[in-house]
């Protein structure tokens, strides 16, 4: 039985990911979880908090009270805090999921530093169907890129702080590393006012924030006479919730190393 902790148990995908260890309760169970110390929520039993019914575990408001509780930590919460909590577990050596997205490269580097100690698990989108589309683009980006205009447009609701989401920046970073550009050099995010005709190597971003939206990316290969567009659609953040239990379960017991969510599906082979 694998021990889970859940941080920043009182938000939307903290919530969501405590019913999906409860629907995989033959392999894992939550044994901690945590909130900021003002969180209405703060001291509530977990399964309360996430309207499973009571589980008894109260939730902390301080991981470092209850490092000892756990086999692997999932951590959707915010960049500063998913970087401390990993620090935390570093230290005691407990294996780590990470779905929190808007780190900077600077603090991505911290991550993989990190890695070098303890087994870590990190994706912008933790759905299966998204990592598929990730070959799909590389395909259609092999195939088709320098005879069209990519431009990648994302959807979410009106809650979601940074922008482009996680997932379309590895979609564009994908696309990129396909066409054997960088994407530093060639992305574009939002356009306004009257300026030049666009570059065909630039690749574009357009960012829509909105209501409930769980998350809908679309890239657009946009050529003479045909466009191919790819398109994800989550309508629900379980989805992204059981995706993070199973990278959880694959995770405990591994050797130290920066883990995508490829080698959890399976989807590394060439
Ligand atoms: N990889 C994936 O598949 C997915 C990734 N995400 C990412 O996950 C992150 C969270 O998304 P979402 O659930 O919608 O956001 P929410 O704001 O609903 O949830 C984050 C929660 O974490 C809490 N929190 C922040 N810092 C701490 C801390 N130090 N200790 C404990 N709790 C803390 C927040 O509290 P407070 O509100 O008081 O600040 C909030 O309750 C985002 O980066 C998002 O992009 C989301 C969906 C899927
Ligand atoms: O904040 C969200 O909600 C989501 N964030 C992730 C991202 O930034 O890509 C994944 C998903 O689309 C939902």
């Amino acid at each position: 039985m694998i021990r889970i902790a859940i941080a920043g148990v009182a938000g939307r995908m903290g919530r969501t990911l405590v019913q999906a260890v409860q629907d995989k309760s033959d392999q894992a169970r939550v044994t901690a979880g945590t909130t900021l110390p003002d969180d209405p929520q703060a001291g509530i039993d977990v399964g309360l908090v996430a309207g499973v019914g009571a589980l008894g575990v109260c939730s902390s408001t301080s991981l470092k009270a209850c490092l000892d509780d756990f086999d692997v930590l999932i951590d959707f919460t915010a960049p500063e805090s998913t970087l401390q909590h990993l620090m935390l577990c570093q230290a005691v050596g407990k294996a780590v999921v990470i779905g929190t997205t808007g780190f900077t490269s600077q603090q991505k580097q911290q991550i993989s530093a990190a890695a070098a100690d303890i087994p870590v698990v990190m994706a912008p989108n933790m759905s299966a169907g998204v990592n598929i589309s990730l070959k799909l683009l590389e395909l259609a980006a092999k195939a088709m890129g320098d005879d069209v205009d990519i431009e990648i447009v994302e959807a979410h609701h009106r809650h979601k702080k940074d922008a482009p989401s996680g997932t379309a920046l590895r979609m564009g970073e994908v696309i990129a590393d396909a066409l054997g550009r960088k994407l530093e050099e060639v992305a574009v995010y939002g356009r306004e006012g009257v300026g030049e005709e666009r570059d065909r190597k630039t690749i574009g971003f357009a960012t829509i924030r909105a209501g409930d939206i769980v998350g809908d990316h679309t890239v657009i290969f946009a050529g003479n006479g045909e466009r191919l567009e790819i398109t994800h659609k989550a309508s629900s953040r379980m989805t992204f919730a059981s995706g993070a239990v199973r990278a959880a379960t694959w995770l405990a017991g591994r050797t130290p190393g920066l883990y995508s969510i490829d080698d959890v599906l399976g989807l590394n082979v060439t």
